[in-house]
């Protein structure tokens, strides 16, 4: 498949006055995002994590590696997916302070964890990956419409990291039944392929409807992060390969090139699945199926709606 470098120095524009919020920033693909992110102006930056400290430590990190006497201003947001009361308030923390959302990217995630539940009685991998990341983008819609009305330029940005491994998902790609149970009977990588097709589905679906919101889901590429570390429900071979293939795997500052392009780049179009950099990736036939999009985007509806304000 053919690529395309992205090099975040010149291709990453002037980012000044605007605002973006990353999921999962404090470690990995998404703390990556944010160091590029900095390096180019933004009002502020959202690092939303579910440890603080952790938040705290990665801002002193970027803070470190860019230099200089004026710091960008990155504030971190207490926010854990597995709760979607702690998804609510994180929700209502930004919007009382937050005047605009430029760039939302929905990239926090966990792979191939222990079949469990999610505070909310969810499957894990689903809550978290997809349910989580929905609230949010639901509840922070609002922000994302106005700034898209008030700056018609602003071409406002909702990034959702999905992955390849979309295709690894049950046959019917998403099983409706297994979404409240810890879904044992699945592989491990099956309930995160789950999920992962469930975000690509609902990301087209979101972008038929919302079409003054640019929406993509991507697929970074194959990356050393910490993500592999928390696959302690994968199956041996793969768990084995995760630990031995690291250093085959692309590095963090290539890594994030995808979602980086994904959020700036003008020719990402609406809907669209990107991988590897800039190239309309080939989805599994059912992350492809609308009539499972409006599904999935109905489901999700109807169980977020009491969470809601
Ligand atoms: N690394 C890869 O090869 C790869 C490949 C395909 C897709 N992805 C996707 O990229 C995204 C980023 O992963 P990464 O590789 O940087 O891994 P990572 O483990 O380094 O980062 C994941 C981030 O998500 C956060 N997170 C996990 N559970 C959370 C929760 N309940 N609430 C809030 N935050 C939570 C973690 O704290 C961490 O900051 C994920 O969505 C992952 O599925 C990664």
């Amino acid at each position: 498949m053919c690529s395309r470098s992205f090099s975040p120095a010149t291709e990453i524009p002037s980012l000044q006055g605007k605002v973006i919020l990353v999921t999962g920033g404090n470690n990995g693909l998404g703390k990556q995002a944010i160091l590029e992110y900095a390096r180019h102006g933004p009002a502020e930056i959202w690092m939303a994590s579910r440890n603080l400290d952790k938040a705290n430590q990665a801002i002193q990190d970027i803070h470190a590696q860019i230099g200089g006497s004026v710091l960008p201003v990155i504030k971190p947001l207490q926010l854990d997916l597995n709760s979607l009361d702690s998804v609510q308030q994180a929700a209502r923390k930004f919007l009382s302070e937050a005047q605009r959302l430029d760039i939302l990217m929905l990239n926090a995630g966990i792979m191939a964890s222990p079949p469990a539940l999610t505070k909310d009685g969810y499957e894990v991998q689903f809550g978290t990956n997809h349910l989580g990341h929905a609230l949010l983008a639901k509840l922070l819609l609002p922000i994302l419409k106005s700034t898209a009305a008030r700056d018609t330029s602003a071409s406002v940005r909702v990034v959702v990291v999905s992955s390849d491994a979309h295709a690894r998902a049950p046959k019917a790609g998403v099983v409706f039944d297994s979404l409240k149970t810890p879904a044992e009977g699945m592989g491990a990588m099956e309930r995160y392929g789950q999920s992962k097709t469930a975000s690509i589905l609902w990301t087209r679906h979101m972008a038929e409807i919302h079409r003054d919101i640019k929406w993509a889901s991507i697929h970074p590429g194959i990356v050393s992060t910490g993500l592999g570390a928390g696959a302690k429900d994968a199956s041996l071979p793969v768990r084995v390969l995760l630990k031995v293939g690291r250093p085959l795997m692309m590095t963090v500052e290539k890594g994030a090139w995808n979602q980086l392009w994904a959020s700036v780049s003008p020719e990402v179009k609406t809907g669209g699945y990107y991988e590897p950099v800039g190239v309309a990736g080939k989805t599994s036939e059912k992350a492809s199926d609308m009539m499972l999009a409006d599904k999935v985007a109905q489901w999700t509806d109807a169980e977020l709606q009491r969470f809601m304000f």
